[in-house]
């Protein structure tokens, strides 16, 4: 996979050429460019923003520079698809982490201020796909943290990135309910010991007692999760609890 991220704040995805990420850009498992919006700026001042048409706080992102710099990064064979994060956006959930993953290209689009001219993105949408899209209910004053999100959530499942590919597949959300507790050594601390069906040895019962675990804990914190899920997903012991 070919990431390219476009941003007036490179220093911003440091962290993506660190640890686990990092690896396996070295691996070449996924290959990672990030470009200076300001490279494709007009005037001494490197200007990207100019005040928003009708008024209003702030500042937004000027076509005439977003405009060039897509032309150029989203070129090349295949097109690929155009991540724009924006608090507006469609939600980022793990199906789409799924579809992002299959991708052969991904490129990030980065706003600032008040966001960038909506001319870009419909200007974009007539030669690739391209998706607004929202990693959760709160503010960032950019895109570059959603970006560090959006790629770090795509990256654990590419081939070869995690050490153990069944992380992945027990994730939470991977089979639509939150993932249960985890308990290692110490067996009791502060006088909490682990739970003693996770020391039985009897890995049905554990199976059993962790998707339990997983049913309860998604009912208390996310219920709606659970009413998403079709009928089928449930056995009779789930709906014995
Ligand atoms: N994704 C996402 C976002 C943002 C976001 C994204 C881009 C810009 C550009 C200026 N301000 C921004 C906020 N805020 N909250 C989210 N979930």
């Amino acid at each position: 996979m070919r990431i390219d991220v476009l941003t007036i704040f490179p220093e911003y995805l440091a962290p993506m050429r660190a640890a686990l990420l990092g690896r396996a850009i070295d691996r070449g498992l996924l290959s990672l460019d990030v470009h200076d919006l300001r490279n494709w700026t007009h005037d001494v001042h490197r200007a990207v923003d100019d005040s928003p048409y009708g008024g209003g706080p702030g500042m937004v992102m000027k076509p005439d520079v977003w405009g060039p710099a897509l032309d150029e990064v989203c070129a090349g064979d295949p097109t690929p698809r155009l991540v724009v994060p924006t608090p507006a956006g469609r939600p980022f959930t793990q199906e789409l982490v799924h579809e992002y993953a299959t991708e052969q290209r991904l490129v990030f689009a980065c706003g600032r201020y008040e966001g960038i001219d909506q001319r870009v993105v419909d200007d974009a949408a007539t030669r690739m796909r391209v998706d607004e899209v929202s990693i959760g209910d709160y503010v960032l004053v950019g895109g570059e943290v959603a970006v560090l999100v959006m790629v770090e959530a795509v990256a654990r499942f590419l081939p070869g990135v995690l050490g153990n590919p069944a992380s992945a597949a027990q994730d939470s959300f991977s089979d639509g309910l939150l993932e249960g507790p985890s308990y290692t050594r110490p067996e009791v601390w502060r006088e909490r010991p682990v739970p003693d069906v996770l020391r039985s040895g009897n890995h049905a019962l554990i199976d059993r007692w962790r998707r339990d675990q997983s049913l309860e804990r998604t009912l208390r914190r996310r219920p709606e999760l659970l009413d998403a899920l079709p009928d089928s997903s449930f056995d009779k012991h789930d709906r014995a609890l």
